[in-house]
């Protein structure tokens, strides 16, 4: 069997992938072809050439993925071909509830102005600072990534909301709510943070709407896809202090503009999109992949998050 490697990995990952799938590894990370990538099996990582492959007699079975969001792949394609697609979910989840708890603490301890006062050299205590104690967090998505944080939250004695496609129960949320009842979901929330994956239906879901139905004091996170946000509603919102603030590390368009108005915002904190990366992402994605591997031998099936295209993508 040849696995072709489209990512640059480093030499002990390498070995595992030869070791753990006794398969024919072939590195196209530094020269794609079109050719050698229909003549194998499995694709790890991704590059436009595969369509062109795709277009050509070919062997090519299944696409493992370096990304947990799939929005930008051509999944129609796929389905027509019967590929299987595997996906990073569950590979950076862990860094990115770290970095999303890390947002949470900013806000709530107001260190933001504290980094900002150094820099002027002034000694000036934050008012209002609180605590997540007794907080409410909405999150929408379930996965992994709100997962992930969820486990992070549990000292801090929080409500916790999930909001999903159908309200189905997920363990460690105190509640779930469906998609369909966002605005009642997220009506107390302190914190609301957006990890749901951009599709058909969540494109430009929080709107103003959305945005109306919060508390003045609450605080907007997203770091799932900017598009599922309405970035001129969410403005508007900031601008005229409807909601407190907002951490954002997604954007309509990506890298976030210099002419954007949420650079100079006070009560806005930007990261650039940087989320997902970590010096353990490649090393959990070979992991997962090698799982799905044992399985897919087994039974002709990659196992984990596996897109079903019939269902949300
Ligand atoms: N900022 C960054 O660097 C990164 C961003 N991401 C983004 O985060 C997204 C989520 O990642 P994971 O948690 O790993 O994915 P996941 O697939 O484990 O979770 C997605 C969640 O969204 C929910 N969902 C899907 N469609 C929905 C809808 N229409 N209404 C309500 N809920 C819906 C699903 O039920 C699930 O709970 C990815 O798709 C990707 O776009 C992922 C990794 C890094
Ligand atoms: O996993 C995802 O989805 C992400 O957004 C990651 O940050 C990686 O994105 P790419 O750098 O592969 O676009």
């Amino acid at each position: 069997m040849k696995i072709a490697l489209l990512r640059k990995l480093e030499q002990s990952l390498l070995e595992r992938l030869n070791q753990e799938t006794k398969a024919e590894i072939i590195d196209l990370s530094d020269q794609i072809s079109p050719k050698a990538l229909a003549d194998t099996e499995i694709i790890l990582g991704w590059n436009p050439a595969v369509l062109d492959a795709l277009k050509l007699p070919n062997k090519i079975k299944w696409i493992q993925v370096w990304s947990a969001g799939v929005d930008y792949l051509p999944l129609e394609t796929f389905d027509q071909n019967h590929l299987f697609l595997t996906t990073a979910s569950g590979a950076n989840s862990f860094n990115i509830a770290q970095q999303l708890l890390a947002y949470l603490l900013i806000e709530v301890r107001h260190l933001d102005l504290s980094i900002k006062n150094q820099t002027k050299k002034l000694w000036q205590l934050p008012a209002g600072q609180t605590e997540l104690t007794q907080k409410t967090i909405a999150l929408l998505g379930t996965g992994n990534i709100a997962q992930d944080l969820v486990k992070m939250l549990q000292p801090f004695g929080m409500k916790i909301i999930g909001v999903n496609t159908t309200g189905h129960e997920v363990a460690g949320f105190d509640q779930c709510f469906p998609i369909s009842q966002l605005s009642e979901a997220i009506r107390d929330a302190d914190f609301v943070v957006n990890s749901l994956p951009l599709t058909t239906k969540t494109k430009g879901i929080i709107d103003q709407a959305v945005f109306k139905a919060l508390k003045n004091s609450s605080y907007y996170l997203t770091v799932g896809r900017g598009k599922t946000t309405n970035e001129a509603d969410l403005i508007k919102t900031l601008a005229n202090h409807e909601i407190a603030g907002a951490a954002l590390d997604v954007f309509e368009n990506e890298p976030l503009s210099e002419n954007s108005p949420l650079w100079e915002m006070d009560n806005v904190l930007i990261t650039p999109h940087s989320a997902g990366p970590s010096d353990f992402y490649d090393q959990r994605v070979v992991d997962s992949f090698l799982t799905n591997f044992q399985a897919y031998q087994e039974t002709g099936i990659p196992s984990q998050h596996l897109i079903n295209y019939q269902k949300e993508y």
